[in-house]
């Protein structure tokens, strides 16, 4: 354990009677990628959730490393229209100085948006700007629900490169959230296949093979490479669930 930052033993969550995560174990080592895969509903972000700790899961444990920085990017920011709010105010709601605002920005490619209104931002930028938010406390885990969603092909390629380079960088681990294992293979060290239990992991050769994985997905998205994703629920920056026909408002 003494490498491993965080850790899952046997974890199981419900919502009710639905039960969303049924015995996950789970280790985050040093310096690894590690990307989550998993069809719509399969426990996600629940499970992203439970890793960062806003999540008590109903049975099972969750050990932390002492001292360990996580930095979340929640998989997508729910900001009222109504309500001004620029880049630089919505990342200086952190404590940190503005020339590490600024500094962020730079180094995820955005710094040009810092003045304009988080609403205004095109999907590529809004994800580059919560990027930068999660890089703001120099954390030991980046830990990214869907860090490319919104964002086109090309783009989605240039987000997983640059995820690369942080952890290069950086030295932090990555936990994070994909629907597309093609796009993120060559950025991932291990891939572990979700839904509700752990059907497979492994790297992500080894889970392209697996029978649990082809199942899953199809032979046919494993040849084109595109997965459809639809949502029926958005998330908060602390990834509570606000269903779409809400409006507003968190589900507990
Ligand atoms: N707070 C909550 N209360 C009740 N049900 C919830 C809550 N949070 C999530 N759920 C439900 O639990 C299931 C798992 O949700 P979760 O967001 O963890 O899945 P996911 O794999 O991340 O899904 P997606 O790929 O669509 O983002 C979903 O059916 C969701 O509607």
């Amino acid at each position: 354990m003494s490498q491993t930052l965080i850790s899952l033993n046997k974890v199981t969550h419900a919502y009710g009677e639905r039960t969303v995560l049924s015995n996950i174990s789970l280790e985050l080592k040093p310096e690894e990628i590690v990307t989550l895969i998993g069809p719509n509903g399969a426990g996600k972000t629940t499970l992203v959730r439970v890793v960062l700790g806003l999540q008590k899961p109903d049975s099972g444990q969750r050990t932390i490393k002492r001292g360990l920085r996580i930095g979340y990017m929640p998989q997508k920011l729910y900001v009222d229209n109504t309500m001004p709010l620029t880049v630089k105010r919505f990342l200086s709601l952190t404590n940190q100085p503005l020339s590490d605002v600024k500094n962020a920005l730079g180094r995820t490619g955005v710094e040009h948006v810092i003045n304009s209104p988080v609403q205004s931002l095109s999907g590529g930028e809004l994800q580059r700007t919560l990027l930068a938010r999660a890089l703001l406390h120099k954390p030991h885990l980046l830990v990214l629900d869907e860090p490319v969603q919104g964002v086109d092909v090309n783009g989605q390629k240039e987000l997983y490169k640059l995820i690369t380079e942080l952890r290069n960088e950086q030295g932090c681990s990555v936990l994070m959230v994909s629907h597309d294992l093609h796009l993120v293979m060559a950025s991932t060290d291990k891939v572990v296949c979700l839904n509700h239990h752990i059907c497979c992991s492994g790297s992500p050769l080894q889970v392209r093979q697996d029978p649990a994985y082809l199942k899953l997905f199809g032979r046919e998205s494993d040849e084109l490479a595109i997965y459809t994703h639809h949502h029926d629920h958005e998330h908060t920056l602390k990834g509570n669930v606000v269903h779409k026909a809400d409006g507003n408002g968190d589900t507990p």
